[in-house]
């Protein structure tokens, strides 16, 4: 599919920009545009692939945000996106809307602009667009603590309202305890930008591609619209022969060697079955899933039909549901051979449930501590009048 992708807040532009990368290095042609929003100026420094015309700062001139961010407050995320949206809108009407199919805003929950801002630009783009609107949502981790928890909480639900399809990403699935924050936030980056564009990227191409049984934009959008919450499995594996990976793709790639000797079909099967049982964007009960989609990318030689039936009739039975649609992404010349699975309408999230339980015992530890201050106050002011030390 063509798609107009917009980053909003710190995490959201670079997961945008990973994308951007990613399509590059594998030549496929996905993101129209590329548009990244935040309130942090130094933020905006941060991407390497979105044009210097293509990041906009927001709330400037606000007197909390000043050009350095909310500091994770949600409402005046929200608020500096609707003073300022005269100028978000100035930026989407450079996109050419004749040229995309979806607008997809990726956006991570727990800080304030994302969380805060995000919900803004998708009610204005709902506005504004009669195409489908998605989200990318990154979920704050448990360890993170209860504000990060009671934003996304609070932003999930206008989120999940607005849009077309909410795409989840869950930081504590993907959190390794070997690696620096900062080295684990680039390698999740890598890793969910391979599989959104594994998976929207699939079927747009340069050069026109005659093959059986192609992936379309259409049936990629069908499995989405459900409006709620979807997850992504992936797998992948080298193809034989394939020259060694070296450079940049060499690092987006984590393929997993199957078996020698197995059949395509067989290799195939396999594949799907890794993609689903493995580490999901956001961990849930597959069997949940309303509907599912698979799609096969690779050199065209490795390509089964065989193999991609056996893979959603397996789908099918695994998630119960006859709303399976499977289609191959043919890329000559592609090193490795690679499934990804969009599970669409999850409802067994535990984490989203844990989630919500840690921003309920946030919300009511902020109340009781607004309480206690409150009666501090009036103790002070009664009691001691006249005694309370000056600042200078
Ligand atoms: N997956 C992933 N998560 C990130 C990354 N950077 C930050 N986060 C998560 O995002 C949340 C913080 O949100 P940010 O996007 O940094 O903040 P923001 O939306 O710009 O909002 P403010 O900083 O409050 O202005 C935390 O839950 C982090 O764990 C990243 O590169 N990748």
């Amino acid at each position: 599919m063509k798609l107009g992708t917009i980053g909003v807040g710190n995490a959201g532009s670079k997961v945008v920009d990973k994308m951007v990368e990613f399509e590059t290095l594998t030549n496929r042609s996905l993101c129209r545009d590329a548009l990244v929003i935040n309130t942090a100026r130094t933020d905006l420094s941060k991407p390497d692939h979105v044009p210097e015309e293509r990041r906009i700062l927001i709330g400037d001139t606000h007197q909390k945000a000043k050009g350095h961010g909310v500091g994770g407050d949600v409402e005046v995320g929200a608020e500096v996106a609707k003073n300022d949206i005269d100028e978000i809108r100035r930026a989407f009407d450079d996109v050419d809307i004749h040229e995309v199919d979806a607008i997809l805003v990726c956006a991570s929950l727990g800080g304030g602009t994302g969380s805060g801002a995000g919900p803004v630009v998708i009610n204005e783009l709902q506005k504004m667009y009669d195409e489908p609107v998605y989200a990318l949502g990154v979920l704050p981790g448990q360890f993170e603590g209860g504000r990060p928890a009671l934003n996304a909480a609070r932003s999930l639900q206008s989120f999940v309202a607005n849009v077309d399809n909410f795409i989840a990403f869950d930081n504590d699935a993907w959190r390794s305890k070997d690696q620096t924050v900062g080295e684990g936030y680039a390698g999740m980056n890598r890793e969910l930008a391979t599989r959104l564009v594994t998976l929207l990227g699939a079927g747009e191409y340069d050069e026109p591609t005659v093959a059986e049984n192609v992936m379309d934009a259409s049936d990629i959008m069908r499995t989405l619209d459900t409006g709620g919450i979807s997850s992504i499995g992936y797998a992948s594996t080298p193809v034989e022969d394939a020259d060694e990976e070296e450079g940049l793709l060499g690092r987006f790639r984590e393929t997993e060697a199957v078996e020698s000797g197995s059949t395509p079909a067989a290799k195939i099967n396999g594949l799907v079955r890794r993609a689903v049982n493995s580490r999901l964007t956001l961990p849930c009960e597959s069997s949940s899933a309303d509907r599912a989609l698979i799609v096969l990318s690779g050199p065209p030689s490795e390509l089964s039909r065989k193999g991609l039936e056996s893979a959603r009739e397996w789908i099918e039975d695994e998630v119960d549901t006859v709303d399976v649609l499977a289609g191959d992404d043919p890329r000559e010349g592609a090193s490795a051979l690679s499934a990804v699975v969009l599970l669409s309408n999850v409802t067994e999230t535990p984490r989203i449930d844990a989630i919500q339980q840690q921003a309920v015992d946030a919300q009511d530890k902020i109340a009781h501590q607004d309480a206690v201050r409150e009666e501090e106050i009036e103790d002070l002011i009664t009691d001691d009048q006249g005694k309370i030390d000056p600042v200078l």
